[in-house]
């Protein structure tokens, strides 16, 4: 029994030895790996603690740089900001109270965002913060919560500064203080621009309200314009006021159903027709077209901070207010230039005609002026001072700012004293000329051939449109244009003010101008040359209206005030329109074609010369300065005349004499050919010695310095002797063999003993100053000189102080004057002239200063005006000749 006990006990104990064995084992190496883990651990929080730190450095860095870029993105977004609403934030919607004034808006841009306080972002110290801005005129209605009442006196006072006096009207309903909440408005109120409504009062003006909506869409939109604001960009005009309705402390539940509905109606439509809502309070619902404001935010500015700014001072409210009415009561301001120029030049084409506005109509839009087929050429009146000078300034602005100088070329008379048009062709003091213009004459009132001149011109230049129009089988200039694109066919405008000078003498200038304008005005029409003649009194002229065919062409009439028979008998227009209007009349002044227009101020300097600075820096590259024809002005000898192109014979070799300038379109010389045919010798006519002098002196001079020319010269008159003695000193410099005999016997006696084959000039002075010197014999060898002369190159250019004197020398009453082809006459009377004129009883002449008639029976059917050159700028001095003898 031991046995197996003793052998189990110790199997157990072995077993338990064992075990323990293994189980110390398992202990150890769990204990040992526990401190392993132990270690690990320890590690790796070691290890995290190290990183978190790290990690924390990291992302305060990150989170510090991103913190200073963000403001500084800040602060630019709000520079970027405050530049963006610079313009609006300066001017007086958005100059702050202290500098605060009034200035208008421009007319052709929406009315300006106004200032109402200012948005809290940015964070450097003393930047400036964006002001925060809330839309009214041209943009929104506006709804102020009711803890931000406070910003309406400033928000309307903005609104009426920004505005000419006028422009902006008030209407406040105020049912619980009764006019007390906007007091300091007050002073607008006498004269109609304020208006204060009572409880009772609130279904009328909202009535009041609809019904100008909808008067503005029949009759001023009409249908053309989608807003008022739109009008204003397109045409830069504002025929209308805005209209403020101001709504204060309202309880609108109270209000009737019909109410409601008129203020929903103004809500949906008003703003397009200038009509905008402020109510105050915090009853109206949302709408799109509804900004709201509230003490620390704006429906325009999200979620960003508002600070309203303090109101406006009591005293800054009702000055202004006082200022706005008292300048209200003065009158509107006239429409200006500047509002009939597009902004973009020359875009208009004129093939069809020429439209343009010249002010301001009834119904406040621009009026304009037509000038095409129908009508064709226009008729302008009004007594002196009227203002017809301003009106074509006004309409050459508008006209030429639209159409480029290839589309419209203009020709200017002015036949009144003085030179308003001569700032059309530059000068010394304003270099600028107006581009369209090739022509101007001012002075002219005692030159009215110049008139004539023009009218010619016009004439030749419509037989040229006729027969371009005729070759490419075009009836009028818009269907030539089609089918010769490349041409330049542009409209041409002749303006003539005080015309009725040009057609008032009864001579044969009137009656060929009146025949000039009759053609012209009749054919002109479809050629596209448009008349347009400007009289102080249309009334008087009878050139005129003795010809009904003439004047019905004009079918354009102009009526300044008090204008006299311009339109029609029945038609009083002209006498009821105040001081700067005008009848405009397309209809040949009937009384249903009138359109009232109200004239900007165009003359003047300075709303005119911008313009035309503005128009000449615009030229083409190829645009010359238009001739300038001043009456006043004696045009100096030219160095090289332009000479015509003879008609017949050999060009170049036959010495032409100049004598002076012609009155004509261009500046062309009037000369005189010495071809070797009998009678070619000048007799010059008159007293008047200087300009004798510069007559001959032009003559001999301009062949001296194209021909190797002899010249003897003979002077009896004691006057003129010093001008001769300059002149041969002249004349020598110009490489001319000159000889002087001191007696007009001496001349006759010797003019054949040298003869050579250059041209031989003999210039008397006075001959009938040789008297008794002169027996028949002597007499006779003048004579044959004069006739047998010019074939043998002998030309005499001789003055005699009058006809008869001629005559004697010529023979007497049996004289012959078929010895003198050419004369000038000055201060010779026309009938004394008839033995020297085709015709009979003289030509019609009335002698005037520095202007001469002449006449060459080889050229002329009728004599011609000529101005004598000055010639004392081309004669040497004194000293300078006498210095050359010494020298010599
Ligand atoms: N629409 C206008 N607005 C302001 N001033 C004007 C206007 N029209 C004319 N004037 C001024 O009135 C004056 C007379 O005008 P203007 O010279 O045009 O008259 P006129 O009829 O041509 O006179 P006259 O025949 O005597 O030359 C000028 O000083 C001119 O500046």
């Amino acid at each position: 029994m031991a046995g197996w006990r003793t052998r189990l006990s110790r199997q157990v104990a072995e077993d338990l030895s064992t075990a323990r064995g293994a189980a110390r084992r398992l202990a150890q190496r769990a204990s040992a790996a526990a401190d392993s883990a132990r270690t690990t651990a320890a590690e790796a929080l070691e290890a995290a603690r190290a990183k978190h730190s790290g990690l924390t450095a990291t992302h305060r860095k990150v989170l510090d740089g991103i913190t200073v870029r963000a403001e500084r993105e800040i602060e630019s977004a709000v520079a970027a900001l405050c530049a963006a609403t610079g313009p609006e934030a300066t001017g007086p919607a958005g100059t702050r109270w202290e500098r605060w004034r009034r200035e208008p808006a421009p007319r052709r841009e929406p009315m300006w965002l106004l200032r109402i306080g200012e948005l809290a972002v940015g964070s450097a110290q003393g930047a400036e913060r964006p002001p925060a801005l809330a839309g009214l005129a041209d943009h929104s209605h506006l709804r102020l919560r009711a803890d931000a009442e406070s910003a309406l006196p400033g928000i309307l006072l903005r609104t009426l500064g920004s505005a000419a006096p006028g422009m902006v009207r008030f209407t406040v309903y105020d049912p619980e203080r009764l006019g007390g909440s906007l007091a300091g408005f007050a002073p607008l109120a006498p004269c109609g621009l304020l208006g204060f409504v009572g409880p009772h009062g609130l279904g009328d003006m909202l009535d009041a309200h609809v019904e100008h909506i909808r008067r503005i869409n029949a009759t001023v939109l009409a249908g053309d314009h989608a807003s008022l604001l739109d009008l204003a960009v397109r045409t830069g005009r504002r025929p209308e006021p805005w209209r403020v309705l101001v709504v204060l402390a309202a309880d609108m539940s109270e209000w009737t159903k019909e109410q409601r509905a008129q203020l929903t109606r103004i809500r949906r439509t008003g703003v397009a027709c200038g009509v905008h809502l402020i109510v105050v309070g915090d009853d109206l619902p949302d709408d799109t077209d509804t900004m709201t404001v509230s003490a620390a935010a704006t429906s325009l500015t999200g979620a960003a901070r508002v600070v309203l700014d303090p109101p406006p001072g009591q005293a800054l409210v009702t000055g202004t207010c006082r200022e706005v009415a008292r300048e209200y009561a003065a009158g509107p301001q006239p429409t200006q230039l500047t509002d009939l120029i597009p902004d973009v030049l020359w875009t208009e084409s004129s093939a069809a005609g020429l439209l343009v506005p010249i002010g301001e109509g009834r119904d406040g839009r621009l009026a304009e002026l037509p000038l095409g087929d129908n009508p064709p050429h226009a008729l302008i009146g009004g007594p002196s001072g009227s203002g017809k000078t301003n009106l074509l300034f006004a309409w050459l602005g508008a006209l030429t700012s639209r159409y480029h100088p290839d589309e419209l070329e203009l020709y200017l008379l002015d036949f009144k004293e003085g030179v308003s048009f001569a700032r059309f062709a530059g000068g010394k003091r304003d270099p600028s000329w107006l581009p369209h213009v090739k022509l101007v004459g001012v002075n002219i009132n005692d030159d009215r051939e110049f008139g004539l001149a023009l009218l010619r011109y016009l004439r030749d230049e419509l037989r040229r449109r006729a027969e371009a129009a005729k070759r490419h089988e075009a009836t009028k200039l818009e269907e030539l244009r089609a089918v010769d694109p490349h041409g330049r066919w542009p409209r041409i405008m002749a303006v003539v003010d005080e015309f009725q000078v040009l057609l008032d003498g009864r001579d044969g200038v009137s009656a060929e101008a009146v025949n000039l304008l009759e053609d012209l005005a009749r054919r002109g029409r479809s050629q596209g040359i448009h008349l347009v003649l400007a009289s102080q009194d249309v009334a008087g002229i009878e050139a005129l209206w003795g010809r009904p065919s003439l004047i019905a062409q004009f079918t354009l009439r102009i009526a300044l005030p008090k204008a006299r028979r311009l339109l029609a008998d029945t038609n009083p227009a002209a006498d009821e329109i105040p001081r700067f209007h005008a009848v405009v009349n397309a209809d040949s002044g009937v009384v249903a074609a009138n359109q009232v227009v109200r004239l900007p101020d165009a003359g003047g300097r300075a709303v005119w010369d911008p313009l035309q600075e503005k128009l000449w820096r615009a030229r083409p590259a190829d645009n010359d300065s238009p001739r300038l024809f001043d009456g006043d002005h004696v045009p100096p000898l030219p160095d090289t005349p332009v000479l015509p192109t003879p008609e017949a014979g050999p060009a170049g070799d036959v010495p032409v004499a100049v004598l002076g300038q012609a009155i004509d379109v261009t500046s062309r010389p009037a000369t005189l050919r010495l071809t070797r045919t009998p009678g070619r010798n000048l007799a010059v006519l008159g007293t008047r010695t200087t300009e004798v002098c510069d007559i001959l002196a032009g003559a001999a001079l301009s062949v001296a310095r194209r021909h190797p020319v002899r010249v003897t010269l003979c002077c009896l008159d004691p006057d003129a002797a010093p001008r001769v003695y300059l002149l041969g000193g002249a004349l020598e410099a110009s490489g001319a063999t000159v000889d002087w005999r001191d007696s007009l016997r001496e001349v006759v006696d010797t003019w054949d003993s040298v003869v050579t084959e250059e041209p031989h000039l003999v210039l008397l002075y006075a001959v009938d100053a040789a008297g008794t010197t002169m027996d028949g014999p002597a007499r006779q060898r003048l004579r044959d000189m004069l006739l047998t002369g010019p074939e043998r190159r002998v030309h005499t250019f001789g003055w005699w102080r009058s006809v008869p004197r001629l005559r004697e020398d010529l023979g007497g009453f049996a004289a012959r004057f078929d010895s003198i082809d050419a004369w000038v006459a000055l201060d010779v009377q026309g009938p004394e002239l008839a033995p020297l004129s085709p015709q009979p009883g003289g030509p019609a002449w009335y002698p005037r200063t520095r202007r001469g008639l002449y006449f060459d029976r080889a050229v002329h059917r009728n004599p011609e005006v000529l101005i004598p050159y000055d010639t004392s700028g081309v004669l040497p001095t004194v000293d300078n000749l006498l210095t050359q003898e010494a020298r010599r």
